[in-house]
């Protein structure tokens, strides 16, 4: 599989790689989360800005993006507007996203940056390319908090992101039943014959803990770990994720 490779950490390759969210509402919540999350040694650290009370606003949030690029200066950072339709916190219009995600690209503070890969499928292909154009390196992401859909679906949902442009393709899905989880678990497995970028999944809620921790077998490349407050479901704590993860990867060598 071929890695990406950011500030020095390998996505793909060896221990899942741990990603905390920040989530604060307000700058002051940010900075404090911020100073918190650092000292819990991410190796990458997710901004939602949909979580942010001005985060739709092209210019503030561009403006707290650079405080927070100050806080984590080489922590690798993932830019990340998740829309309400996709489960984020905030309504956004189609202009105002592909907007704000070219802004927030071109300060050339993030690493990466979160696109919603269904959001407008005629859109997005162009978007990636522009970002791409930026320097950053582009996560594609689907997100299901009701349903785990089928494997096929699941599978086809990662190709297509892998044929858009993507440099790494990202999944989340509800289960309902173990039946679920193993379908995500599968589905993840089957993607590491079908492209060599990494895939990110996880299936989200408690019955879907199980998937947050067991990456480096089933070849999701990050593990989204809670800091502060967990940005989804499911997250287990950071500290206690990365034990899990070593002991697990001690296992296996
Ligand atoms: O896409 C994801 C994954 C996620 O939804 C999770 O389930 O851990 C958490 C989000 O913050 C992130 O953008």
């Amino acid at each position: 599989m071929k890695t990406v490779e950011i500030k020095g950490i390998k996505i793909g390759e060896g221990i899942p790689k741990i990603c905390i969210p920040l989530t604060g509402k307000t700058k002051e919540e940010l900075i404090k989360e911020a100073e918190t999350v650092k000292n819990m040694k991410p190796d990458l650290v997710e901004w939602r800005a949909d979580c942010y009370e001005e985060g739709e606003n092209s210019e503030n949030s561009l403006e707290m993006l650079k405080t927070i690029r100050g806080i984590f200066d080489t922590i690798p950072l993932l830019f990340t507007f998740r829309t309400d339709k996709e489960g984020g916190d905030r309504p956004i219009t189609c202009a105002d996203y592909v907007n704000l995600l070219e802004n927030a690209a071109k300060t050339g503070f993030v690493d990466l940056i979160d696109v919603e890969a269904f959001f407008d499928t005629a859109k997005t292909k162009k978007l990636i390319e522009s970002l791409k154009k930026c320097g950053v390196f582009v996560v594609a992401s689907n997100h299901h908090f009701d349903r785990t859909p089928s494997i096929e679906e699941m599978v086809n949902r990662l190709e297509t992101m892998d044929s858009i442009g993507a440099h790494i393709l990202k999944l989340a899905v509800m289960p309902r039943s173990e039946e679920d989880l193993m379908s995500l678990l599968t589905a993840t497995v089957m993607m590491k014959k079908r492209t060599d970028k990494p895939v990110i999944t996880m299936s989200m809620g408690k019955a879907g803990v199980l998937s947050r921790l067991c990456g480096e077998t089933a070849g999701s490349a990050v593990t989204f770990a809670a800091g502060v407050k967990a940005s989804a479901p499911g997250q287990i704590p950071a500290d206690r994720i990365r034990r899990t993860l070593a002991l697990l990867h001690e296992s296996f060598t």
